[in-house]
C-alpha cells in the first residue's frame, strides 16, 4: 500500500475507485466502505482512501486530538482490508474554503483519474458542507465517473460512526464498543520497566506507555489478551496512574496469565474485552493484592466460559 500526505497524482491510463472522509476506527460502516471500493480494484484501477488529517486544524484549536487508531494503526488496518493508497491530506485552510466543484475536478478527477466514487448518504465536502453526495453524483455524469452512495451500516436504530463508538469507549462498554468496530479495541507499546513492586506482591506486570494520540478506555481494570512476539496471552490489565503507589504517568499495565517470560523491549498489544472495575486507591499493598486474586479469578472464568 502507498501512504502519502499530499494529494496523490496518479499516472496516465490509471484510474481509481475513491472513497472519502475521516475514518477514524476504521469501524464497520467504514469497512462498507473499503469493500466497494477494493472490489473495483484492476490492473490500471486503485482503491484510495482520501482522507484528512485534522491535527493541525486541532492545534489551532489548542484540542490535544485523541484517536480510535493512530495514523500507524489506521494504515495498517487500511493495508490489510485491499486499499492501494491512503492518502491523508492535512486540513488546510486551503482544503477547507475550497469550492465542492473545485476539489472534485482538481482532486478527484486530474489527479485521481475518479471513474467510481463510494460515500455514506451523509457525506459532505467542501466549503461550507455545501458538497454533498448528490452533487457528486451530477458531477459524475459531466466527468465521467459513478457515485455509489452505500447505505448506512446500523446498531439497531443507530448509524455506526466513530462518534458513537467513542460515547461507549468513555463508557468503558467494550462489548458494544468492539461489536460495532469488527475488531477488538487495542493500544500497543513497548514494554517498559515499571517500578517492579508487581513481583513482590506476586502481580509481576508488563508495562507499557500508551501513544499520546490514542483514545483510552476510562482508568480501570479490563479482562484484555495480549499480543506479544506472535503469540496471545490472557490476562487482566489496569489503565491508569495506579493511586495506591502513585504513578505520574497514565500507565497500561497488564497481569499475563500464563506467562514467566522476560518481555522488556517487546511491542505489546493489549486488546480490550471487558471492563470490569474502577481503579482504586488502596490503603496497603496487601489489599491491593486480595482485590487482584478475585480479579484473576473473574478473568480466567471470563477466558473458560
Ligand atoms: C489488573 C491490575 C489491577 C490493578 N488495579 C489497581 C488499582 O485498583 N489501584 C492501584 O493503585 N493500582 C492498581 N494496579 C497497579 C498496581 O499498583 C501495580 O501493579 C503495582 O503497584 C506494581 O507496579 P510496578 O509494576 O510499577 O512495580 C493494578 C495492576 C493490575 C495489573
Ligand atoms: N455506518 C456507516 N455505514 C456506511 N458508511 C458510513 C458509515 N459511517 C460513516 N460512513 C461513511 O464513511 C465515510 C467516512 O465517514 P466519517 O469517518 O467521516 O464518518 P463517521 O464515522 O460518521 O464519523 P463521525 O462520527 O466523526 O462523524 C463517509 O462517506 C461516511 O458517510
Amino acid at each position: 500500500m502507498i501512504y502519502t500526505t499530499e494529494i496523490p497524482h496518479l499516472e496516465q491510463g490509471v484510474r481509481s475507485a475513491v472513497t472519502l472522509g475521516k475514518f477514524d476506527g476504521l469501524h464497520r460502516g467504514h469497512q462498507k466502505l473499503i469493500h466497494c471500493i477494493s472490489e473495483k480494484r484492476r490492473e490500471d484501477c486503485r482503491a484510495v482512501v482520501f482522507t484528512f488529517d485534522v491535527s493541525p486544524r486541532s492545534y489551532i484549536l489548542k484540542v490535544p486530538p485523541k484517536f480510535l487508531l493512530t495514523y500507524e494503526e489506521r494504515r495498517e488496518l487500511a493495508e490489510e482490508r485491499g486499499v492501494d493508497i491512503l492518502a491523508e491530506c492535512p486540513f488546510t485552510e486551503e482544503l477547507m474554503h475550497m469550492e465542492p466543484e473545485q476539489f472534485v475536478k482538481e482532486y478527484l478527477v486530474e489527479r485521481l483519474h475518479a471513474e467510481y466514487l463510494a460515500v455514506g448518504p451523509d457525506f459532505r465536502f467542501g466549503h461550507k458542507r455545501e458538497g454533498n453526495p448528490q452533487m457528486l453524483q451530477k458531477l459524475g455524469k459531466e466527468y465521467g465517473f459513478t457515485v455509489e452512495i452505500v447505505e448506512k451500516e446500523k446498531d439497531g436504530s443507530r448509524d455506526i460512526s466513530s462518534t458513537y463508538i467513542r460515547e461507549e469507549l468513555e463508557k468503558g462498554n467494550m462489548e458494544k464498543v468492539n461489536g460495532l468496530l469488527g475488531y477488538t479495541y487495542f493500544t500497543r507499546g513497548e514494554i517498559v520497566h515499571g517500578r517492579q513492586l508487581g513481583r513482590t506482591i506476586g502481580v509481576p506486570t508488563a508495562n507499557l506507555i500508551p501513544p499520546e494520540i490514542k483514545k483510552l478506555p476510562p482508568n480501570g481494570v479490563y479482562i484484555t489478551k495480549s499480543l506479544i512476539n506472535g503469540k496471545i496471552y490472557e490476562g487482566i490489565t489496569n489503565v491508569g496512574y495506579k493511586p495506591t503507589v502513585r504513578e505520574n504517568f497514565l500507565g497500561v499495565e497488564t497481569y499475563l496469565f500464563c506467562c514467566n517470560e522476560n518481555l522488556y523491549g517487546q511491542e505489546a498489544e493489549v486488546r480490550f474485552y471487558q471492563y470490569l472495575r474502577p481503579e482504586k486507591k488502596f490503603d496497603s499493598l496487601e489489599d491491593l493484592k486480595k482485590q487482584l486474586n478475585q480479579d484473576v479469578e473473574t478473568g480466567r472464568a471470563f477466558f473458560q466460559k
